[in-house]
């Protein structure tokens, strides 16, 4: 399932806008019915217009009908390794438990994984905002 997730992060990669940055980076979620959704970043001319890698992949598997994730991976360029940054770790606990396993790769393979909890500690979700 992991090679899975790499060959379609790693897809998705290639079709990054990412002119202003250099910095092309590939995102691939698995969800609940075991699908996997892929997305890149896409800067902006106008910077704050741009947006990440995660968040195209949670819209891919938003639009197909899933709703929750359980497995993201994120590709950037390395050799520095990639984390996604704190607005992509709220949205991704949207769509997933605290226990979601997070891993990092570069076009040489996999570099490191973590879970949510770690990444984003005392996080606000929804189940805070239920009655
Ligand atoms: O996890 C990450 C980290 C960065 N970026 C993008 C945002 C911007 O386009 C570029 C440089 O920050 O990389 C992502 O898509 N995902
Ligand atoms: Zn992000």
């Amino acid at each position: 399932m992991v090679q899975r997730l790499l060959a379609a992060s790693l897809g998705a990669r290639q079709h990054s806008h990412s002119p202003y940055s250099g910095y092309a980076v590939g995102a691939a979620v698995l969800d609940e019915q075991g699908r996997i959704h892929a997305g890149c970043n896409i800067e902006n001319a106008a910077y704050p217009q741009g947006w990440c890698a995660e968040a195209s992949a949670l819209t891919a598997m938003i639009m197909a009908g899933g709703r929750r994730v359980s497995a993201v991976l994120v590709t950037g360029p390395g050799p520095d390794i990639i984390t996604p940054c704190g607005g992509c770790r709220q949205k991704l606990r949207e769509f997933a438990d605290p226990e979601l396993i997070i891993i990092a790769a570069d076009p040489g393979g996999i570099r490191q994984q973590w879970t949510l909890e770690q990444l984003l500690p005392f996080s606000f979700g929804p189940e805070h905002l239920k009655l």
